[in-house]
């Protein structure tokens, strides 16, 4: 989809948001701390009501150890592709963990093939219990992997709790509101390999098509190479360069239905033409499966009507996976 025909379809969305030309740093340690949560939360409002994304620092993550599972990943991924496919999603059922070849999910599909490949784990299940929640399929002979990415899993889980405090305070709720409705959330920790890729990125193969992220959540890592892009009020795609130490944080479409558009779940996209290697390690999380998601009363006006119908989460985040996953499409034996 070329730029300008995003930009109409989406008109409506943004033409209440102020522009940006790069997404705003916050610096949470007041929120963390507990001495400015106020500040921080009004930041965070300006950042999701306008851009949807905002750059966080000081968020008690330390850089060794971000650095230790980019290490990993990149391990990883450089793993024989029969290994790899050893562990692929589809042997998942529908837990959805596992191994994602490069083009075997497209997130704007019919337009773009995402160069990239995928490796996703969430937390850990002795059985299938249904959607998004089962075994990990972790690579055999290789314990640090799991220990630093399950770990890593973990700590993204307690800091995206802490973040849904500050973004609970900047909707004016009490700063546990999503705690109710996350005891045991939906979480997806992915990593993500890069291929550099040539040619015209708009026109077929691109690092990830244009999308907006499915749940509440997502907390993201990149190296140092570039190439993720956020779309701002003008319709122009704004780089999202790498700050070392800081995370990407955006929400989806679930808190974007919860605030009745007031905050955008925006879109973005990666195209590496960079002519190396990128690996990012996104976290995404949601609430609980049978959390009901329907907008707030507070956002709710009469200059602003209600937008959505009540979902649940895991209805609304399955269904958006459904589409992009083959072995979900297969009709039942
Ligand atoms: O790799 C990135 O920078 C972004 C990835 C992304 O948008 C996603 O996985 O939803
Ligand atoms: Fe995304």
């Amino acid at each position: 989809m070329s730029k300008d025909l995003i930009a109409r379809l989406d008109d409506k969305l943004r033409d209440t948001r102020e522009n940006f030309d790069s997404i705003p740093v916050i610096d949470v340690a007041p929120l963390l701390d507990g001495s400015d949560k106020q500040g921080v939360a009004k930041q965070i409002r300006w950042a999701l009501s306008n851009a949807g994304f905002m750059y966080v620092k000081n968020h008690g993550i330390a850089q060794g150890f971000v650095d230790d599972v980019f290490d990993v990943t990149r391990r990883f991924f450089a793993l024989p592709m029969d290994q790899k496919m050893a562990l692929h999603v589809s042997k998942s059922d529908v837990a959805l963990r596992g191994y994602i070849e490069p083009f075997g999910e497209n997130t704007d599909p019919g337009k773009t093939r995402d160069l990239k490949e995928c490796f996703d784990i969430g937390s850990e299940r002795a059985a299938l219990e249904g959607p998004f929640f089962g075994p990990n399929q972790w690579p055999a002979g290789f314990p640090q992997f799991q220990e630093l990415v399950y770990g890593y899993h973990e700590k993204m889980v307690a800091l995206s709790k802490q973040l849904l405090r500050g973004i609970a305070l900047s909707l004016d709720l009490p700063e546990t509101h999503f705690e109710g409705i996350m005891k045991d959330p939906i979480s997806i920790q992915r990593l993500l390999h890069y291929p550099p890729q040539n040619g015209h990125a708009d026109k077929d193969i691109i690092g990830i098509g244009a999308h907006t992220d499915y749940g509440n959540l997502t907390i993201l890592a990149q190296d140092d190479v570039g190439g993720l892009q956020v779309m701002n009020r003008e319709g122009n795609w704004v780089d999202g360069t790498p700050i070392r130490g800081a995370f990407v944080i955006n929400i989806g479409d679930l808190i974007q239905k919860l605030t009745n558009d007031i905050y955008l779940a925006n879109m973005h996209r990666v195209i590496n033409t960079s002519g190396r290697e990128r690996y990012s390690i996104p976290f995404f999380i949601d609430a609980d499966f049978d959390a009901v998601i329907a907008p707030l009363p507070s956002c709710v006006s009469n200059s602003n009507p209600q937008r959505y119908q009540p979902v649940t989460c895991g209805a609304h985040k399955f269904g958006r996976f459904v589409a992009s996953y083959a072995h979900l499409q297969k009709p039942a034996a």
